[in-house]
């Protein structure tokens, strides 16, 4: 099962070009991955309370350009459900035509920094979202 949200292109996104500048890019990969965390049950204001989601590796191609104004669709699935890791595979795609994609871990930890493992409550709301390929 894939994940997603729209996402149009702002102005805030933009270079003087008019096309999306690549830090913006990662501000909505952590948007995506925070609303799928609010849609699964585990909401990051909920999370934080006692554990944080550092990530540890992202990896992103960008193989066409955005500009101001483009919508975007923005989708995400699990690539690989770890002891305290979550690898997620994201794309985001306007018009059939693929902007970005790439992969990024997140590691479950406690305040004091210490992986630590993921809930089954929260390994059983991740799990249909499990696919091996993007
Ligand atoms: C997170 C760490 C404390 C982990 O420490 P360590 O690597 O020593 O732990 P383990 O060896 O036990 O491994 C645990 C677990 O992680 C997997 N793993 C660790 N590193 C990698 C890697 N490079 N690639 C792939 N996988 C890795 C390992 O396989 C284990 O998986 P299991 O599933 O088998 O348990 C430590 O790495 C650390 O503190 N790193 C620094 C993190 C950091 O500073 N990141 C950048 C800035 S923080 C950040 O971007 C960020 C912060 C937030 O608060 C967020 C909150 C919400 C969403 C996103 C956030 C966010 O992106």
């Amino acid at each position: 099962m894939l994940f997603s949200i729209p996402q149009k292109v702002l102005f805030k996104h933009c270079d003087p070009a008019g096309l999306v500048f690549y830090p913006r890019y990662f501000e909505m990969i952590n948007d995506l991955i925070e609303t799928f965390f609010d849609h699964v049950g585990y909401p990051f204001e909920t999370l934080h309370g006692a554990y944080a989601v550092p990530t540890v590796q992202i990896d992103v191609t960008f193989p066409a350009p955005s500009r101001h104004g483009d919508h975007l669709e923005l989708a995400l699935q699990i690539h690989r459900l770890g002891t305290t890791s979550v690898t997620f595979g994201f794309r985001a795609t306007a018009n059939d035509s693929l902007r970005f994609e790439g992969t990024s871990i997140l590691v479950h930890i406690t305040k004091d920094g210490q992986p630590t493992p993921w809930t089954s409550t929260t390994r059983t709301a991740f799990t249909p979202y499990i696919r091996s390929t993007a």
